[in-house]
């Protein structure tokens, strides 16, 4: 069955502790029906916790994890996998990304076999890529035949990746945005933003959101403050014009990633 994600989804890096949890409770209760993680973050107990007391059907909510760099040889990735079920106190996870392709370690390749394995033995439903390029999506398909789902990747305002939220469309991968709001950073104090804001008396980060929407990007803000959550949420109902798009794509430059992150030669273990 392919995936089917609602417009929006939860960031909960760096949520973590008692805290963390009642945050993700809350945007549970607002409404927020998909929830990102990783097992990196060091709080996939606290993702789990939220979603077995929140009282909505777990079959109601979409959870991510994500495969860790040190992780990658294929022999390893089924276990990780176990080991987040176990830490979530979940049956199952609904979508698992690799989290950065981490090229010159050079096993993606074997992690994606690994997720393959993990998919056909039921722990995760859905299987996907985070930080990929193009080239190397295309490399694990030719090598298993076996396209990801998602693709989650740095996308804001000063780095909107219109080119590659073309390219995977036409191989009908769904692109989520990581930091969709950059972190505030510039992002929410750009004229082009505030200005739109402005004309539809929406916050800045509301303005971001609908433009996220408005391009084909899933975005995935995080916030633990259940009233910006409410805020981010409502940002799915707002239409842009085609001129206010432009206006926000256009803060786009080559260099706008938050920080020296390139998938080509950036790494994480
Ligand atoms: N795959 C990957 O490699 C990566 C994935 N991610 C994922 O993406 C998620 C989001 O990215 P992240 O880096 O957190 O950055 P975001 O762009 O989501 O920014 C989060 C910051 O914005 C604030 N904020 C949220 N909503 C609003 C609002 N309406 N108005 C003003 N400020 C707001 C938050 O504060 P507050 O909580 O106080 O509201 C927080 O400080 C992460 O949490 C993580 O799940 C992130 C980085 C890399
Ligand atoms: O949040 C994530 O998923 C990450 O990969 C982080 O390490 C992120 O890259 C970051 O910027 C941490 O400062």
């Amino acid at each position: 069955m392919t995936i089917s994600l609602p417009p929006i989804g939860l960031g909960t890096w760096p949520m973590r502790g008692r805290e963390g949890t009642a945050a993700v409770i809350s945007a549970i209760e607002k409404g927020y029906r998909l929830i990102d993680s990783a097992f990196n973050y060091e709080n996939e107990g606290v993702v789990g916790t939220a979603v077995r007391t929140c009282g909505v059907p777990r079959e109601e909510l979409i959870i991510t994890s994500k495969l860790p760099g040190r992780h990658h040889k294929q022999s390893h990735v089924v276990p990780t996998i176990e080991e987040t079920v176990a830490r979530m106190g979940l049956d199952y996870i609904d979508l698992y990304l690799i989290h950065w392709p981490n090229p010159s370690q050079g096993l993606y390749v074997d992690a994606w076999k690994g997720m393959i394995e993990a998919k056909e033995a039921g722990i995760v439903k859905h299987i996907g890529v985070s930080n990929f390029l193009p080239d190397h999506i295309e490399k694990i398909e030719a090598e298993t035949g076996v396209r990801p789902e998602v693709n989650q990747i740095e996308l804001h305002p000063m780095f909107p990746q219109l080119g590659q939220l073309q390219w995977h469309e036409e191989k009908g991968i769904i692109v989520e945005g990581w930091s969709p709001l950059r972190r505030g950073n510039e992002a929410t104090s750009a004229p082009a933003v505030t200005e739109v804001a402005a004309a539809h008396g929406i916050t800045p980060a509301q303005a971001i959101l609908a433009w996220h929407r408005a391009i084909g990007s899933l975005p995935l803000p995080k916030s633990s403050d259940p009233v910006r959550q409410s805020e981010n949420l409502a940002a799915m109902e707002i239409e842009l014009t085609d001129d206010e798009v432009a206006s926000i794509s256009a803060l786009g430059r080559p260099d706008g990633r938050q920080a020296d992150q390139n998938p080509e030669y950036y790494e994480e273990m």
